[in-house]
């Protein structure tokens, strides 16, 4: 091949590379959720590129790790996905740069073993988020000779900031819908939702008479903890009461803060005796556990007011009526 058609030949496979690029980047753009946004770039890049195999390894942790915690737990998320601890990842790509080789042992503490198996070459395209590093596109090729550490990476590079900017997008409307509706201390719902799950519940109870209870839950003395042990340590007591809540509760039912150092919990299709039961439950729970902090085990102990709906109160209502219990379960506890 001459020098003139080897420069032909060059410039219509960057054609092809920067179209290809282009209509990644146009799928990608119209995607609503950053979990949509990563199947489809994934089988988009996989297929218009003839890659062997692709996945995305996660750094961790990451400033937007909150938003994709609960996400991570996915099918998909867990066949295509895995967490990296932000340092090692990083050490791959020196001044942020693709990273390429057919050594595939030097990624052996990164890349698993499955794909590594089939693997001749392995590349890996870094992606950032508002600066910072968020993960690395993993793209193997059987061949050794695809990805070469002496090849160009111009046009991953290209792949790269395509992918951050248009991550960003969806993420800032993540971020923005979840400042909206989820409790940034304990990452559990907040009072907006709350309202949103009653109100459906009460629709649906009126319509198919299926029945629902609601706990209401306030922390004993919660204020001398703080006043005792600080305001990290009272951050950490919130954290725990929510995790244990949500762990406690069935897959049906939802917990929400509500304020402070109040919870409520929306029991589907369980009647007031129900109620009572889950919340006797509940509080026995943190009576029997403790909550480890530094050296010590700290009581916490919560009081529970139950109310049934009767597809008649609204949800004021309902609420009110399950404070009241609080109010009198709280009175009995303080006594004794
Ligand atoms: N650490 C921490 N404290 C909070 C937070 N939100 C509210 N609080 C504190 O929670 C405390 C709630 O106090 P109270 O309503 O008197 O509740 P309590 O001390 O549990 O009293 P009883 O309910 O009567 O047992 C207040 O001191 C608030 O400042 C938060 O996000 N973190």
């Amino acid at each position: 091949m001459s020098q003139l058609e080897q420069l032909i030949a060059n410039s219509k496979a960057n054609e092809d590379i920067s179209r290809k690029l282009f209509t990644i980047e146009t799928e990608i753009l119209s995607c609503q959720s950053s979990q949509e946004l990563l199947k489809k770039l994934l089988d988009l890049v996989k297929t218009s590129f003839q890659l062997t195999d692709i996945f995305l390894l996660l750094a961790d942790p990451t400033p937007i790790s909150y938003l994709l915690n609960s996400k991570t737990q996915s099918k998909w998320h867990q066949q295509n996905t895995k967490h990296i601890s932000v340092k090692k990842l990083q050490s791959f790509h020196h001044n942020n740069l693709p990273f390429l080789t057919n050594d595939t042992y030097l990624v052996s503490g990164i890349v698993p073993q499955h794909l590594r198996d089939k693997a001749g070459s392995i590349a890996l395209v870094p992606v950032t988020l508002e600066g910072q590093f968020f993960a690395s596109l993993l793209f193997t090729d059987t061949r050794a000779d695809r990805f070469t550490d002496d090849l160009g990476t111009f046009h991953l590079e290209q792949l790269g900031v395509k992918i951050s900017l248009c991550l960003s997008n969806v993420l800032i409307r993540e971020q923005l819908e979840y400042m909206a509706h989820y409790d940034r201390l304990t990452g559990i719902a907040n009072r907006r939702l709350m309202e949103k799950c009653i109100e459906e519940e009460l629709i649906r109870q009126r319509r198919y008479q299926v029945p629902f209870s609601v706990l209401f839950i306030d922390c004993n003395k919660f204020k001398i903890i703080n006043d005792t042990y600080g305001h990290d340590c009272g951050d950490k007591v919130l954290s725990y009461v929510a995790t244990q809540l949500q762990e406690l509760i069935r897959e049906n039912d939802k917990c929400f803060r509500y304020a402070g150092d109040e919870f409520v919990v929306v029991l589907a299709s369980q009647t007031y005796q129900e109620a009572k039961l889950a919340s006797k439950r509940l509080c026995e729970f943190f009576i029997n556990n403790p909550m480890p902090y530094k050296n010590e085990k700290l009581e916490i102990t919560i009081s529970c007011g139950a109310a049934a709906s009767d597809g008649v109160l609204t949800m004021d209502q309902l609420l009110k009526k399950a404070d009241e219990q609080l109010y009198l379960h709280k009175k009995v506890t303080s006594r004794s």
